[in-house]
């Protein structure tokens, strides 16, 4: 049995950790799919290369209110898709490729990792290596609603759907989180009738309410929304998906051409058997770490989408540093800071969100103030005739500590990186606000705007 210094699982956010200084290290890497994760193939890259693609499609019917007429005449899917993955694939095959043969001290295991002993590993391919240190970075996958008769339905995930033939007329996505109203804008943007199945009566109802309603209200003029849904059944018939509902209303069926599942995402730790190493789980199944990223097991590290509560790549990046550097510095470990961990939705309009929410601040009995600022109301928001986008923050009324803030509206991801630097570097409102030019005018006045408007105390 081939002993190692060091095994990752995984080649997402894993596949990083392992630089020159590890040199030294004799280390193999597992891997069950295809190298570079999920990020770089089916989540957050193709997402947002599609999303731009489809933010360009909307452009000539946004042109009218500001008295320029355009049409679209078309969308050329095959050339879309042929774009984007012909620049994503040769990256994850060269990734492959860098770790396989041109690592001398890294050994590559192209097989479905599972633990068989203390410290002991299947990697799926009839070899079992044995190791000193391990980290486990196996993310997660889209988690399969149990409606009777989904599987002989036959639906795509987000892992399958930006790799279709050809366009669908109608979609049908259940769910109403990221991965539905991302892909709801993709492929309306290209033409496609789109139906939304959501469980609650509000879409990203884990973001700020006022948000989420707003956010909500947006959908329903652009897409067939269907919220407070409960899907009983699933069929084909004469190729068309039909789904049985129940909603308000009593009993209803959608008919589509094609079903995209998006009901959140389950880690892979199942996949693992982290009982026969003595790995603990939570009851949700994610790996429990500690604030170092070590698991139970002395020597077993995790990061990213199996343990993280937060399933987003730039904290399962953050948590592949943090894992770097503590198997580097045994003595000085270092540990992952997840006070600010912002969120963005690339739909349209676009969110972007940091702390906390005014339901949770409520909840958590914090003291809080709230200001909102229309996108409306500043000279760039004119420029664009924007009518429903605004910057939320909430701030402790004594201090003016940034507690929370909460952007919806064009390049919401962009103008919220200032609230998450004075956040993370402990700005307060005032200062923040007046403190710095603000350029005129630029998006950015929104949150200016918004901290002036704050009810401090003096
Ligand atoms: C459609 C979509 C869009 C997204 N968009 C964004 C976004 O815009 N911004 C953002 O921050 N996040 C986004 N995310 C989330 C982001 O992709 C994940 O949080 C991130 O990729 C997690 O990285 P990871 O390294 O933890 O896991 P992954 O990247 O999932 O890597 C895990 C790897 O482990 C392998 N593996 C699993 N089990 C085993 C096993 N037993 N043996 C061997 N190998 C195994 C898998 O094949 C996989 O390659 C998106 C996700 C999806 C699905
Ligand atoms: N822009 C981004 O950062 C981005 C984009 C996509 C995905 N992601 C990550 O991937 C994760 C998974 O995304 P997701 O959208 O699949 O999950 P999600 O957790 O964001 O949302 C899932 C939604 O589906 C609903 N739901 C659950 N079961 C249902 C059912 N049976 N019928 C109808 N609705 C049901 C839930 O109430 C929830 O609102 C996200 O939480 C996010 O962290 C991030």
């Amino acid at each position: 049995m081939r002993h190692f210094d060091l095994v990752i699982v995984g080649t997402g956010s894993g596949n990083s950790i392992a630089d020159e200084r590890f040199a030294g290290l004799d280390i193999a890497i597992v891997e069950k799919g295809v190298f570079g994760g999920t990020c770089l193939n089916v989540g957050c890259i193709p997402t947002k290369m599609f999303v731009h693609t489809a933010d360009v499609a909307a452009t000539p019917a946004a042109g009218a209110r500001l008295g320029v007429d355009a049409t679209l005449d078309g969308v050329r899917w095959a050339d879309v898709r042929d774009r984007i993955f012909g620049r994503i694939d040769p990256i994850s095959t060269g990734g492959r490729r860098w770790r396989a043969e041109e690592n001398a001290n890294v050994t590559v295991y192209e097989g479905t990792a599972r633990f068989v002993g203390p410290k002991t590993l299947d990697t799926g391919t009839g070899e079992v290596i044995t190791a000193d240190r391990f980290v486990l970075a196996a993310g997660g996958r889209p988690v399969i609603p149990d409606v009777p008769d989904l599987d002989t339905t036959g639906y795509h995930t987000s892992d399958t759907i930006m790799r279709l033939d050809a366009l669908p007329r109608r979609l049908a996505i259940l769910g109403s989180g990221f991965v539905a109203v991302e892909f709801a804008h993709v492929f309306s943007s290209f033409g496609v009738e789109v139906t939304l199945i959501a469980r609650s009566d509000l879409l990203l109802r884990r973001e700020d309410h006022d948000v989420a309603r707003r956010f909500t209200e947006i959908a329903r003029r652009k897409w067939d929304v269907r919220p407070g849904r409960k899907t009983v059944r699933a069929e084909r018939v004469d190729g068309v998906v039909r789904l049985h509902l129940e909603g308000p209303d009593g009993s209803e069926v959608v008919e589509s051409d094609e079903l995209l599942v998006a009901v959140g995402r389950t880690p892979n730790s199942d996949l693992l058997d982290l009982g026969a190493t003595g790995v603990d789980l939570h009851p949700d199944g994610r790996v429990v770490v500690d604030e170092y990223q070590r698991t139970s097991v002395d020597g077993i590290f995790a990061l990213g989408d199996v343990s993280s509560e937060y399933q987003l790549k730039h904290v399962a990046n953050h948590e592949a540093r943090v894992v770097q550097h503590n198997l580097l510095h045994p003595d000085a470990p270092i540990a992952s800071d997840h006070r600010y961990v912002p969120s963005a939705v690339f739909s349209s309009p676009q969110i972007a969100s940091v702390g906390l929410t005014e339901e949770q601040a409520r909840e958590r009995g914090v003291r809080y103030v709230a200001a909102s600022q229309a996108y409306a109301s500043i000279a760039y928001g004119w420029a664009m005739e924007d009518e429903t986008g605004f910057a939320k923050v909430l701030a402790d009324p004594a201090t003016g500590e940034i507690l929370g803030a909460h952007v919806i509206g064009p390049q919401a991801p962009t103008v919220i990186q200032p609230l998450i630097q004075a956040m993370s570097f402990g700005l307060d409102a005032r200062s923040m606000a007046r403190g710095q030019y603000w350029i005129h005018p630029g998006m950015p006045e929104v949150v200016e705007n918004a901290l002036l408007g704050l009810p401090l105390e003096d």
